[in-house]
């Protein structure tokens, strides 16, 4: 069986760069004495979807958090194997990691944006990072970040109101505008669309689909038939262990390892 490579199957209007963005190599992680993970070795491509599939608890959320240190934040997490963005070991202890946040932004499952306006949401990162110089940069980040989450014209008239007065869906899009605005390469998203309604949902997948052709984009989800809609290449963990991954529709239709298949045919999980 011909197994298609994730840039041959994307389209080809998406050409332009088919580098490889992320390198894991045998990542594990413990929490405590507990190894939740045993041994990821991965390549995300750039410009790209990849979508982390799998049981609940079998590692696709703490996998995903290696990729920006936020297992860092959890007490009693410990990382060993190497991961590399763009060759650079992001684990390096010269790295700066409120930097390395910035260039691999996060959006959680259920959108938190700050107690803030929707203005201010998008402002403050770039105002910690030093990113604006002027109010009128700002002004500019601010509406470039929210016309490429697709936000902007919903919220054009009150961006001085705050962001927690959103429906849930613009709330989500309002995350991913604040992890834009400091200028990412990469963004991960954990089950983006699990608190939103099926409108919404689409509407965020919609984005997603638009994103791909300037972000790396990594998104955890429950949905295998979300995970064949938006992104190009797949990977499916089980227990800790990173089983298959390849591109999405062979995942799909055509898997080699068994366990693969119990999971797509809904046997498993
Ligand atoms: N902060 C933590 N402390 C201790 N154990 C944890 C922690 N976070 C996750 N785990 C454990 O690590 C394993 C992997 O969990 P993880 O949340 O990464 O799985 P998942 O595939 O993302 O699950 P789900 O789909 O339910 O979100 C599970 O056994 C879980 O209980």
């Amino acid at each position: 069986m011909t197994q298609t490579t994730v840039e041959s199957a994307m389209n080809p209007t998406d050409a332009p760069d088919r580098s490889i963005r992320i390198q894991a190599q045998d990542v594990k992680v413990h929490y405590g004495a507990k190894e939740a993970l045993h041994g990821v070795s991965i390549e995300i491509p750039d410009r790209a979807v990849t979508s982390f599939i799998g049981p609940s608890g079998c590692g696709k959320s703490t996998f995903l958090r290696c990729i920006n240190r936020m297992n860092d934040t959890i007490e009693g997490a410990r990382v060993e194997g190497l991961i590399k963005l763009d060759g650079e070991d992001i684990y390096d202890p010269s790295l700066d990691v409120v930097e390395l946040r910035a260039r691999i932004g996060m959006v959680f499952q259920k959108p938190n944006p700050f107690p803030k306006s929707i203005y201010e949401n998008v402002a403050y990162g770039p105002k910690i990072h030093g990113i604006a110089t002027s109010r009128t940069d700002l002004d500019e980040i601010v509406v470039s970040s929210l016309r490429r989450a697709g936000l902007f014209e919903e919220v054009k008239d009150r961006l001085n109101e705050p962001g927690t007065g959103l429906s849930g869906g613009q709330q989500q899009r309002l995350c991913i505008a604040r992890a834009m605005a400091v200028g990412p390469e990469v963004i991960l998203m954990d089950e983006p669309c699990s608190a939103l309604d099926p409108i919404a949902t689409a509407i965020i997948e919609e984005l997603i689909d638009e994103l791909r052709a300037n972000y790396t984009i990594v998104i955890v989800t429950h949905s295998m038939q979300q995970a064949a809609r938006v992104s190009q290449k797949t990977a499916f963990f089980h227990l800790g262990n990173l089983i298959e991954e390849g591109v999405t529709e062979d995942i799909f239709t055509n898997p080699i390892n068994k366990q693969t298949q119990d999971y797509i045919m809904g046997r498993i999980g």
